[in-house]
């Protein structure tokens, strides 16, 4: 008798999809799967942040937004895995459930999407319309360069690239993980340097969530786990975590490792761009492992809370984070 089907739970949207289907690839290639649909079907789910698509009821909505559904799925056992973007997972996840694994993280860094080609936020023409729905992305740009103008763009990766194509806006961000995984050419466009725009707090990386007492889900994982990647994406979201907890908030954090040591870069800005806050902390763990570099990211996410103080607090309060 085959053993029972662990469903994988994801968005629907393709981007998601992309994401669902490698994990059931990787499970079923570890496990030596012949049908791997059969062992891990798909269960696609449409998310109450897909739904929303104004920006306002989405901040008032606040976090979780795109994970709860997937969530109720693990907890009600119509899934045993629930796989997401990390940057998309609040820092907090609800009692029971529990991030199991994290693969292999694909390049975290932001690519700049330009009419004409520019390669650098320094290189657009005066006062280009920035499209972005992500307001650290238009925060670091304002930063560095207050003439552009904002303009709020939404949708999935390719209505975005469409809209860009269209020219409705001069320029917009992407993760460059995204469009690899989605197979776009715009992938190989210059990516921004962690200088110029440091990612957002676990970007690149997708994470899997299982019900915390589910062993059979926690075994079928293990060997997909990448300890470097978990301990990196642990730090960032510590960092985020100690700042405020919400994605949509102008906060950024990069983590990576050299052997041992970790170096954690992290910022954050009042929405407008005016003020920025960053700090990095360079520190050899005893061994790789999430545990510590959690609390090396929630110890930069305090310092730089105190560097920050009233100024930073009211920005964060107003820009629809808790
Ligand atoms: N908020 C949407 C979202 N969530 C994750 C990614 C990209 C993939 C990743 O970071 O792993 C994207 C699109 C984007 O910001 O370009």
């Amino acid at each position: 008798m085959s053993p029972a089907p662990q469903p994988i739970a994801t968005r629907t949207s393709p981007l998601a999809l992309a994401q669902a289907r490698l994990v059931q690839q990787r499970l079923a290639a570890v496990w030596d799967v012949a049908d791997a649909e059969a062992a891990f079907p798909i269960l696609g789910l449409t998310t109450t942040g897909d739904r929303i698509t104004d920006r306002a009821l989405l901040e008032a909505g606040g976090k979780g937004l795109f994970t709860k559904e997937l969530e109720r799925a693990l907890m009600d056992g119509e899934a045993s895995f629930a796989v997401h973007s990390m940057k998309d997972v609040p820092a907090r996840l609800p009692d029971g459930l529990e991030i199991a694994c994290v693969l292999e993280r694909e390049d975290p860094r932001d690519v700049l999407l330009a009419a004409g080609d520019a390669a650098r936020v320094a290189d657009l023409p005066e006062g280009a319309r920035l499209g972005t729905a992500s307001i650290r992305r238009q925060a670091q740009a304002m930063h560095l360069r207050p003439d552009l103008e904002p303009v709020l763009l939404r949708g999935n990766v390719d209505t975005r690239l469409s809209k860009l194509a269209a020219g409705e806006v001069d320029a917009t961000f992407l993760a460059r993980a995204g469009l690899r995984r989605l197979g776009r050419d715009e992938a190989e466009r210059p990516a921004l340097a962690p200088e110029e725009m440091l990612p957002a707090p676990a970007q690149g990386a997708i994470g899997i969530e299982i019900r915390a007492d589910d062993e059979a889900a926690r075994q079928a994982l293990a060997p997909l786990n990448d300890l470097p990647s978990a301990a990196c994406v642990a730090a960032e979201r510590a960092f985020l975590a100690a700042l405020d907890g919400s994605c949509r908030t102008p906060i950024a954090a990069y983590a990576t490792l050299d052997g041992a040591t970790l170096f954690l870069r992290g910022e954050a800005l009042t929405p407008d761009g005016s003020h920025k806050w960053a700090d990095a902390a360079r520190i050899a763990l005893p061994e790789i492992e999430t545990g510590a570099a959690a609390r090396i990211g929630k110890r930069l996410g305090e310092q730089v809370a105190a560097a920050g103080g009233e100024t930073l607090r009211r920005a964060i309060a107003e820009s629809g984070g808790t």
